[in-house]
């Protein structure tokens, strides 16, 4: 579902992805982890069409991301991919029930009952009707991540979605993404400096020289 070909990225004169090759099937799940610098938020960018890489090929789902101009890299990401980003991206003038809705409901693909069941499992119940401003750092996490698996995309991208929560809410909320992605048959790559979570996924990948060991 995911081939990643010869990928090379600089910012300026600093080489930052220098030839990675990643292919991830429907369903499979892998762990990013390198050190910090190391490229790794580079990469889930690259992947998600947020940025243009110098060379090489994305393919996701059949789809050459290169080859689709703006608005065809807004409709993958819409359809196709969800993201849990270190910024949480939360729209500030919607209150939480409406974040964790509105990419299933852009994907066409809203299920009031699955929501209800993430906002609870995810430990937001009673906080459905706040504003992100509203909310903890942790709180906001929570929500990016009820939102990208309340719209069930084949492709999750996650990076260090756990970070702002504490070792057991951390553990918990990465035990349910994993229930979820699972169950929905969703591919994942997740971003982790935690070699105990990385252990978790299917696979474990090393970004080191702008490579993947
Ligand atoms: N827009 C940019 N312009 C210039 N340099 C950048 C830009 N974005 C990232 N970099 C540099 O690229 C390198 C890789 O950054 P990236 O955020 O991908 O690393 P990372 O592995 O995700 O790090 P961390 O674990 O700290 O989040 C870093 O040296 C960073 O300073």
């Amino acid at each position: 579902m995911l081939h990643v070909e010869n990928l090379s990225k600089s910012h300026g004169a600093l080489r930052i992805l220098d030839g990675v090759d990643l292919a991830l099937g429907q369903g499979e799940t892998l762990a990013l982890t390198g050190e910090s610098g190391s490229g790794k938020s580079t990469l889930l960018h690259l992947i998600a069409g947020l940025d243009a890489p110098d060379t090489g090929r994305i393919v996701l789902g059949g789809q050459d991301i290169a080859a689709l101009d703006d608005a065809g890299r807004a409709a993958l990401r819409r359809d196709r991919v969800g993201l849990v980003f270190q910024q949480f991206n939360l729209v500030q003038s919607l209150p939480v029930a409406q974040n964790v809705s509105l990419q299933a409901r852009l994907a066409g693909r809203h299920d009031a009952a699955r929501n209800r069941r993430l906002i609870e499992r995810l430990g937001l119940s009673g906080l459905e009707d706040r504003y992100p401003e509203q909310l903890s750092g942790g709180q906001q996490q929570r929500v990016a991540i009820a939102r990208a698996l309340a719209a069930a995309p084949p492709l999750l991208l996650a990076d260090e979605p756990t970070g702002n929560l504490d070792e057991a809410t951390g553990d918990a909320v990465l035990d349910l993404m994993l229930d979820l992605v699972a169950e929905a048959g969703m591919a994942l790559i997740l971003v982790t400096h935690s070699p105990r979570l990385a252990a978790r996924l299917g696979q474990v990948r090393l970004l080191r020289a702008g490579r993947l060991a």
